[in-house]
């Protein structure tokens, strides 16, 4: 385990989730962003097999916190605002990249697209075995997702790396909440909260039709 692991609390990654829906059902951009750096920090922790991982994800949460410092910051306070924003300005590469490459809309919909996998893969571990296999619940709850939007070469180099993860027990306990059982609990308080902006998130990008941006 690589240094920093014991610096890293799930707690606060799920807090940040927690804090991502406002009154208005809308998705806050900030916290959003505060939960996939708590989880970035964490992927390292893991081990440099997942670094390719990381910068991509780094990649695009910098991608957005570029905008929420612009000009246009205020544009980017929630997600809701973000696609009325880009959409109506015609910011947005609806057919393919080219002018605008490097939307919010297209990039935040690279990160919408994991966390359904996280949703999945923090779901297959809280009800999993105590003796179950993260590899094998990553690699079941990968498929079922994010595989479907990445070439064969990402596929083949992802599932190598999730050969790489530990056990159950131990993966739990490198959340550092307490017992895996305590994880487990926190797990299960949380997730509702992180399908909660996944679903929010999914109805906008598809009553605008954009959840399948180039
Ligand atoms: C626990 C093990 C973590 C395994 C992570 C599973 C997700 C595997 C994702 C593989 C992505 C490979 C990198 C490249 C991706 C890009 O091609 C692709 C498309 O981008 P493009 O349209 O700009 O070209 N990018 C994406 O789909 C975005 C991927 C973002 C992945 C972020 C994953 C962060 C995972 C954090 C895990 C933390 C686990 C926490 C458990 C408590």
């Amino acid at each position: 385990m690589a240094a920093g692991a014991e610096t890293f609390s799930l707690r606060e990654v799920l807090v940040a989730f927690t804090a991502c829906v406002s009154e208005q059902r809308e998705v806050r951009v900030d916290p959003y962003l505060a939960g996939w750096k708590g989880l970035v920090r964490f992927l390292n922790c893991l081990g440099t097999i997942f670094s390719f991982i990381s910068k991509d994800a780094v990649t695009k949460i910098e991608i957005i916190e570029n905008y929420r410092n612009s000009d246009q910051r205020e544009k980017y306070l929630t997600v809701q605002s973000m696609v009325e924003y880009e959409l109506a300005n015609g910011l947005v590469d609806l057919q393919q990249r080219s002018k605008h490459p490097n939307s919010g809309c297209r990039t935040f919909l690279r990160l919408h697209r994991a966390l359904h996998w996280l949703q999945m893969f923090l779901e297959g571990l809280r009800t999993g075995e105590d003796n179950s296999k993260t590899s094998v619940i990553c690699s079941e709850t990968y498929n079922a997702s994010l595989a479907n939007y990445h070439p064969w070469i990402i596929r083949k180099a992802a599932g190598v790396a999730f050969c790489a993860l530990p056990t159950r027990n131990t993966f739990l306990e490198t959340m550092n909440v307490g017992t895996a059982e305590e994880a487990v609990t926190m797990l299960g308080d949380a997730l509702p909260y992180i399908c909660e902006v996944y679903k929010i998130t999914e109805e906008l990008y598809a009553q605008h039709k954009l959840l399948d941006l180039p």
